[in-house]
């Protein structure tokens, strides 16, 4: 797809009266691209990204998400677009009792008709490329152990194989590094990075670490207070371009300047 996947046209999402999590965003999302989403807690990250599969839906403007219009799309088509995005987790939300291996198979429920309550009531076709994907994220040794006892870094990893399955066009990930330390935070970003380039896949990932968003990401969006105030190639911007998306704030917020310099 040569247009870009997902656009937002002023869209506004207003949660309560006083509350806004969206301000007249219009940005778009380039293809096969890795776009991280820099901003403070609250400024509106988590939920652009939920604005892009319909998990949440805007008070005002459009939003075209793989040529679905998302604002006024059916429950269904919002299903079947699902299909097509895989989304990753701060907390991983795997099935700990389960073995690795079948949590990555259940990235293919939305495709098989009927329950799986065990490994060997997948397919063999899935169980087969279930491993594929693990060994591309470096755990195919790991398969058969349980989930919950992995590290948090290996859980990622296997969280992405878990949505690679599903061979999704977008990748959205939701400060997927921000429970990991900074060898593995750094390790998950350039996996999924190198996946982005080798699948053509287009990443929308939201991250607290400027450095790795600078290092690791083709573009960068920054919001604050639920608006767009940084959308730039990330080879046009420099470090105190990146950091002013916090500290224009902070100048009026000595907690707000805490924060950014943890987000440093
Ligand atoms: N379901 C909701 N109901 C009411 N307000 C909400 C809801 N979800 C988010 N908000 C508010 O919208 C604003 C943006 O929140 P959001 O979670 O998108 O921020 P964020 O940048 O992802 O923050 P963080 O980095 O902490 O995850 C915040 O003021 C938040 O309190």
């Amino acid at each position: 797809m040569n247009t870009a996947p997902v656009t937002f046209t002023g869209v506004t999402k207003q949660f309560t009266p006083t509350v806004r999590g969206l301000d007249d965003v219009t940005v778009s999302f380039a293809p096969n691209k890795v776009t991280v989403l820099l901003g403070l807690s609250g400024s509106g990250k988590s939920t652009l990204l939920r604005h892009v599969n319909g998990l949440q839906r805007p008070t005002s403007g459009a939003i075209q998400t793989l040529g679905v219009g998302v604002e006024r799309a059916s429950e269904r088509e919002l299903r079947q677009l699902r299909r097509r995005i895989g989304f990753i987790f701060q907390h991983f939300h795997l099935v700990g009792p389960m073995s690795v291996l079948e949590n990555v198979c259940t990235g293919k429920l939305g495709t098989l008709n009927g329950p799986r309550l065990t490994l060997m009531s997948y397919p063999k076709a899935v169980r087969r490329e279930a491993m594929e994907q693990l060994d591309r994220v470096g755990l195919a040794d790991r398969a058969y152990q349980r989930a919950d006892t992995l590290s948090g870094g290996q859980q990622q990893r296997v969280a992405i194989a878990r949505a690679l399955i599903q061979k999704p066009e977008i990748l959205l990930a939701d400060e997927p590094v921000a429970s990991l330390d900074p060898v593995s935070s750094t390790q998950v970003i350039e996996l999924i990075g190198r996946i982005s380039r080798e699948e053509n896949l287009t990443v929308i990932c939201s991250l607290h670490q400027v450095q790795l968003a600078l290092d690791f990401s083709d573009h960068i969006v920054g919001l604050r207070q639920g608006k767009v105030v940084l959308d730039r190639a990330t080879d046009t911007i420099a470090r105190e371009d990146a950091l002013n998306i916090y500290s224009a704030m902070a100048a009026a917020d000595e907690d707000t300047a805490e924060k950014a310099a943890e987000a440093v």
